[in-house]
């Protein structure tokens, strides 16, 4: 053992880098120019506290007699229902629609929903919005007097939902009105008409604390300033596992993100914990709020993991937003279809690879030839005598009807009709007049089709291929490599037939059904429920009480139903395989996308054949890109070790700047011969360290024996391979013998990145000899030199 990590963190944490003179600046650059000078004496924060508290019980109030009022209007509804008469009958639903959605929300956002305050100067011009507050930008021309004082001539409220007093003025404005967004995007840089910014902490009906930003520090305003940083104090808090939305704190580079407009195709880039997931959720927030009507066809977000779906899932309910959005693993879009393995590298490496369409497409169609027990003989009775194809005109057939193009299973109809036409050959029968010769084979057409021999024929000889049969035919190995020649190698072929004669489905398979889906034509569905004309209506689904499902089982059943989406969001885009590029941009073939995703924590090792599958997913749609520059999860410690890995992994690649510092440095240490109890050891310690949770990341072959060495220790701490830890977080982690991770594939070093990159306070390296460690610990593969 050796080097334990620096000394405990003084307090607090640190911030960062000077400010710039110039530029963007991160957070931290902002804070410093801020707050020094003035700081409030702990009078001026309970006086601050105080009067918020005055406002929030107003909210309060008001949030009452409009509970009231959706009550009443619910209960009036119900009884114009009796009057029974069809007009009253629509009436009544469109009232208690209204009135259900209404009560529904405001008893969703009855907890904390009231977070942040803008005090702002008087604007260029008298006008206001729709939401009460004035709309210009820019302050007047003489809003600041000559000798540099200014009075507060706006002071705006910002919550999860937009409310107004009886009067229509604003009481609070929703967080994605057009009128909030100063309280994000403002800057010392780019103040605008902000001269502070508050983010207010409150809890039920109480308000806890008040932490402040002055924007405009030159000016005289009287304002007091109270608190540290509303963003250094959410980066602070201990982590659980679920995340929490960055509503109160979202910051200038990620609003322009969130409020990009919907057009087309909005990519994002940015290094590990710039907050692109964060994003991408307030994003379909914001998207819904514009255009509910527009989205009620549904948003998809694609998340590349389970545990990254639970992990996620919770910050749009946070925010107001249910029903609407599936956020669905890549191994869980098809239906019926849940993944639960992952394939060795080599394997999925082929499955996940464009060659696959093609053994597919050789696979879907060769599956008809492979039909047991396949009649080989047609007789039917037509005219008073038998005809019969035998097995060679039924081949002949075949070949016919498998020329075209589509689908296997939509070439049903045309085999059908071939064979009619060979039969109807066979009879022999001549017509001179072309009308009697119509009505003739009509006639012969409709006897032989109706006889059940011909329809139990055709069954048996052209049946109905399913996804799943065809997959499992593809396990044989004489079969793929007759399908797979030229296409796949030997040592590929035995491979994959190997890895589809296991129990169960992987990641990949997922994609490969879906592809089986297309080529052989969708089996006809159950016939879905007539669509209800209220669905049509927005926000339909905030009517749980009268439909008799939660909000969460209404947005599964949805989401099975919808085959394709107007909004898909993609995150951690830069592990799609090409395969699953196809299934889904099936599922968004007129949607506009969000794409978030950093190419230097890919695990796909084909990095320009995924490109080329994204490009076809998304087609020609023109392009809005946009990059996060600053790691909010991070401390400088860590995120420095990371860099030495991205700098193996991607020459020349700018990791983001981390926005604090903790003063702990990550502790190296090398196992000895009990890996196992070397693990718990070290998770246990970190237990010790911090509030929240610690993560085990190993290599993915050591996924089941991990979870061993860490039974028993509490659900604070989790184990989990490499490719689980994607997107995910911990107050710290033990990052089990970074070589192994690291050659576990060929984009390993990528991998590996990932695995560093995970903590939000402390790290535990965990070598063994594999990673050559150094007298202090540090494996070969962390070392900077
Ligand atoms: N503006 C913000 N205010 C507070 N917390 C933030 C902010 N932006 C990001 N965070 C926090 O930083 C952490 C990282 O965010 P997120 O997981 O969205 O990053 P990411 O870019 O998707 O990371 P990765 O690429 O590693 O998956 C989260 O805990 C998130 O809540």
């Amino acid at each position: 053992m050796a080097r334990p990590g620096g000394q405990k963190a003084a307090g607090r944490v640190r911030l960062q880098a000077a400010p710039r003179a110039d530029g963007p600046r991160a957070p931290h650059e902002r804070r410093e120019s801020c707050v020094a000078a003035q700081t409030a004496t702990p009078g001026v924060r309970d006086q601050e506290i105080a009067a918020e508290q005055v406002h929030l019980d107003r909210v309060y109030r008001r949030l009452e007699e409009k509970i009231t009022e959706a009550e009443f209007l619910m209960h009036d509804a119900a009884q114009r229902g009796h009057v029974g008469t069809p007009g009253a009958l629509a009436e009544r639903d469109a009232q208690v629609f209204r009135a259900g959605v209404r009560l529904n929300r405001l008893n969703n956002e009855f907890e904390d929903f009231l977070f942040g305050r803008i005090d702002l100067l008087r604007g260029k011009d008298g006008k206001k919005g729709p939401d009460g507050a004035y709309t210009s930008v820019d302050p007047a021309d003489d809003a600041v007097a000559a000798n540099g004082t200014a009075e507060i001539a706006e002071t705006l409220h910002i919550g999860r939902i937009g409310v107004l007093d009886s009067d229509f003025a604003p009481l609070v404005i929703d967080w994605r009105a057009p009128a909030a967004a100063p309280f994000y995007r403002s800057t010392p840089v780019a103040p605008g008409r902000v001269v502070r910014r508050r983010v207010i902490r409150s809890k039920g009906r109480r308000v806890l604390g008040v932490e402040d930003d002055l924007l405009r520090p030159e000016l005289t305003t009287g304002l007091p300033v109270v608190g540290d940083g509303a963003l250094m104090a959410a980066l602070g808090q201990a982590r659980t596992h679920t995340m929490r939305d960055i509503v109160a704190s979202i910051q200038a580079e990620q609003d322009l993100v969130i409020r990009a407009p919907a057009a087309s195709v909005t990519e994002v880039t940015g290094g590990p914990g710039t907050g692109k997931t964060a994003v991408a959720l307030h994003r379909a927030a914001y998207l819904l709020y514009q255009d509910r009507r527009r989205y009620s066809g549904g948003i998809l977000c694609v998340s590349p993991t389970p545990l990254l779906v639970a992990y996620t899932e919770g910050v749009l309910p946070s925010l107001g937003e249910e029903g609407q959005v599936a956020i669905r693993a890549v191994g869980s879009l098809v239906d019926g279809v849940t993944a639960d393995l992952y394939d060795e590298p080599a394997v999925a490496r082929v499955k996940g690879s464009l060659r696959m369409q093609k053994v597919l497409r050789n696979a879907a169609r060769g599956c008809l030839d492979m039909v047991q027990d396949r009649p080989s003989l047609l007789r039917v009775v037509a005219f008073g005598r038998r005809i019969e194809l035998g097995e060679e005109e039924l081949a002949e057939v075949r070949r016919q009807a498998l020329g075209g193009t589509a689908p296997v299973n939509l070439l049903r109809p045309r085999a059908r009709r071939l064979l009619l036409d060979a039969l109807w050959r066979k009879t022999g029968r001549r017509f001179h007049d072309a009308e009697l010769a119509a009505e003739e084979r009509q006639a012969f057409d409709e006897d032989i089709t109706t006889e059940t021999d011909f329809t139990a024929f055709l069954d048996a000889w052209w049946p109905l291929l399913q996804p799943r049969g065809v997959l499992t035919a593809l396990a044989d190995e004489r079969r793929l490599s007759r399908w797979a020649r030229r296409v796949l190698t030997p040592p590929e072929v035995r491979r994959v037939a190997r890895s589809l004669r296991r129990d169960g489905t992987s990641v990949h398979d997922v994609a490969l059904l879906d592809e089986l889906e297309t080529l052989l034509g969708a089996p006809p569905r159950e016939k879905k429920r007539d669509l209800d004309p209220l669905d049509q209506l927005t926000g339909l689904d905030e009517l749980m009480p009268d439909v008799g499902e939660s909000a969460r089982e209404r947005a599964e059943r949805l989401a099975r139903e919808r085959t394709e989406y107007t909004h898909v969001i993609v995150d951690e885009a830069q592990d799609l395989t090409p395969m699953q590029w196809r299934m889904v941009g099936r599922r968004g073939r007129t949607a506009t996308w969000t794409i978030v995703g950093d190419p230097a924590q890919s695990s796909w090792s084909d990095v320009d054949e995924a490109a080329r599958a994204r490009d076809e997913a998304l087609g020609t749609r023109p392009r809005r890109r946009f990059t996060l520059t600053v790691n909010y999860r991070n401390p400088a410690e860590i995120a420095d070790v990371a860099s030495t890995v991205l700098a193996l992994a991607m020459p020349g690649s700018e990791p983001p700047r981390a926005v604090r510092s903790t003063g702990v440095l990550p502790r190296y240490e090398v196992a000895g011969g009990d890996l196992g109890a070397d693990v718990r050891d070290a998770a246990e310690r970190l237990l010790g360290e911090v509030d929240g949770t610690v993560g085990v990341v190993v290599a993915m072959n050591r996924r089941a024996q991990a979870r061993g060495w860490v039974e028993g220790l509490g659900d604070r701490v989790v184990a989990l391979g490499s490719l689980e830890a994607k997107g995910l977080e911990y107050d710290a982690t033990v990052v089990v013998s970074p070589a192994e991770i690291a050659e576990e594939s060929p984009a390993g070093l990528r991998v590996l990145y990932v695995a560093l990159t995970r903590a939000t306070q402390r790290l535990t390296v965990l070598a063994r000899e594999a990673d050559l460690p150094d007298a202090d610990g540090v494996p070969d593969l962390l070392r900077a030199d």
